[in-house]
């Protein structure tokens, strides 16, 4: 048995901690034989190897009694780089809960627990339900609604450095005043507008004007303003920072693929660029 879950992209520019999309980055996870102990096979450095393994955990915190088993896990997501590894390990282990202790989750019922796990919902969504999903938490209930697929290529821009999430939450401000929430609100309200409409051309322009988060990250990660700017001559529809970053991801026509890449390459930019697609599906067994 096999489960195949998918990277997720999450922000999108204004959807803050409310917006993902699911992408064709996958963790592989094997099950194998019931041994006495949790034992995790893997070539992701060191990451455990036994129950504390983010993935058997969360496994654990919601089936505590799940018989241990032999894992082989695979995994080309790259670890604390904006695309929500930690999600997709998480989603992983409720899978592996779900399925091993006979639990029938329907799928609002992962996307609590992940987002429990997770602390924000906005990665574990699309991964659990693919493609494009835009979601929130009201009155201690996540709800979840997808939105059309984008018809664009997703080019990762990934720098060699690890950003990590908690380091690019703490240069966030602790509070925002009235007027500037309104107006954040606003773009960002807007933007899922367009994305529903399938107007992608103010979806993008909307995309890029985030008042919540970009301008206080983008000292961390310079490469973004470079992209963004590189993309406005050469065939990107929006340029925005992937989750917590590091990774820059830009929505590219498919036939300019390859003339952004040589800009993004000609700009100075040397780090791994990857051609990815949104994943229209979510996590699922083989
Ligand atoms: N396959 C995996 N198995 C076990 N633990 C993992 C796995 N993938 C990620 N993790 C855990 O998640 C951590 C990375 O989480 P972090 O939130 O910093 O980054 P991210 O999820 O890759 O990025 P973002 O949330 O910004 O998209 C790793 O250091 C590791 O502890
Ligand atoms: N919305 C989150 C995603 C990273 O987990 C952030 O930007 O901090």
């Amino acid at each position: 048995m096999q489960i195949k879950v998918p990277a997720s992209s999450a922000n999108l520019g204004p959807g803050f901690d409310s917006i993902g999309v699911a992408i064709s980055l996958y963790l592989t996870i094997d099950v194998l034989e019931e041994t006495d102990h949790w034992v995790v096979d893997h070539d992701l450095g060191d990451l455990p190897r036994d129950e504390k393994n983010m993935i058997v955990a969360s496994a654990l915190k919601i089936k505590p009694d799940l018989a241990p088993r032999h894992l082989r896990v695979e995994s080309d997501i790259p670890l604390a780089h904006g695309l929500g590894s930690s999600s997709s390990a998480i989603v992983g282990g409720i899978e592996l809960a779900d399925k091993l202790g006979g639990m029938h989750l329907a799928p609002h019922e992962k996307i609590e627990l992940a987002s429990q796990l997770e602390g924000h919902p906005d990665n574990v969504a699309p991964t659990i339900l693919g493609s494009l999903v835009v979601v929130c938490k009201v009155n201690g209930h996540f709800t979840a609604v997808k939105a059309p697929v984008p018809p664009f290529a997703m080019i990762a821009y990934i720098p060699a450095y690890n950003l990590k999430t908690s380091d690019a939450r703490a240069v966030l401000p602790k509070e925002l005043s009235f007027k500037d929430a309104v107006q954040a609100s606003a773009v960002a309200n807007t933007a899922v507008a367009a994305l529903f409409a399938q107007d992608y051309e103010k979806a993008g322009e909307l995309m890029e004007a985030d008042l919540f988060h970009e301008r206080y990250r983008s000292k961390l990660v310079p490469e973004l303003e470079i992209i963004r700017n590189v993309g406005h001559s050469h065939g990107a529809v929006a340029t925005y920072l992937s989750g917590a970053g590091p990774t820059v991801m830009s929505l590219v026509d498919p036939q300019h693929i390859s003339d952004f890449i040589d800009a993004v390459r000609e700009a100075g930019l040397k780090d791994e660029i990857r051609r990815l697609e949104v994943a229209p599906r979510g996590a699922y067994w083989l």
